[in-house]
């Protein structure tokens, strides 16, 4: 689980981690990269990244963000209101960082709210619903108007299709096609993912860690 890549090093903290058999914790670790770790800081000095999720009412970000976060499913259906957050704490050659995720709410009343709350995103994840191909459609705009109040150039876009549990392979591939060249326009990577079996989802997250960290590196 530790290694000389990026995408090794940069395992959250969990259960069976062992320090004594991490690279990153050697004297002779890559340089260039524990500098950059130890000059990258956010907010009042504290090591902070954000990812912000966005999408259409009922397609499933608020459950993508728990099982993310909490490895945790629920059926019954509670409606954002406004926004809310999670916080993932992390940490890359011992130095630790809180990555914040911010679920907002698809609900054209709390739009206003919601977007207050884009701003200083380094990765944004759009949402749509693989068994509601309407949602697709709206994601440009979503994602439209969350860059507004960023630096387009320097943040990681995601298009997550999610209830990939509820239609056929054959309905998920084709409404794959579509997303793929949706994610091509936006410049973003596509994944289709499950909150209900939790498929792909790790991969998913390690991948927006590895983005979060990139960007990291770009800003120092
Ligand atoms: N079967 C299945 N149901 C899901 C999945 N993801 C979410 N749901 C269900 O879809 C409903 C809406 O999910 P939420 O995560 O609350 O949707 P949301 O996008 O956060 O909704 P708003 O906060 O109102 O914008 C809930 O009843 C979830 O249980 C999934 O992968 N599979």
């Amino acid at each position: 689980h530790c290694g000389k890549t990026v995408k090794i090093i940069l395992t959250p903290i969990l259960e069976w981690y062992t320090p004594e058999a991490c690279l990153q914790f050697k004297d002779n670790f890559h340089a260039q990269l524990r500098t950059a770790c130890q000059q990258s800081t956010g907010t009042a000095g504290l090591k902070i990244s954000k990812v912000v999720v966005v999408g259409d009412v009922y397609v499933g970000k608020t459950s993508l963000i728990h099982r993310f976060c909490k490895d945790r499913f629920e059926r019954d259906y509670k409606a954002t209101i406004g926004v809310d957050f999670e916080m993932e704490r992390f940490e890359i050659v011992g130095i630790p960082y809180n990555l914040q995720i911010w679920d907002t709410a698809g609900q054209e009343k709390f739009k206003c709210i919601a977007s207050a709350y884009y701003r200083g995103a380094e990765v944004i994840i759009t949402v749509f619903d693989l068994a509601d191909i309407q949602t697709l459609d709206h994601t440009k705009q979503w994602l439209e108007d969350a860059l507004r109040e960023n630096e387009p150039n320097s943040i990681f876009v995601f298009l997550v299709g999610t209830k990939k549990d509820l239609v056929s392979d054959a309905v998920c591939e084709r409404t794959e096609l579509d997303a793929i060249r949706f994610a091509n326009d936006m410049q973003a990577e596509y994944w289709s993912v499950s909150a209900k079996t939790g498929k792909l989802l790790q991969r998913l997250k390690r991948q927006v860690l590895q983005d979060v960290f990139l960007s990291m590196l770009g800003r120092c």
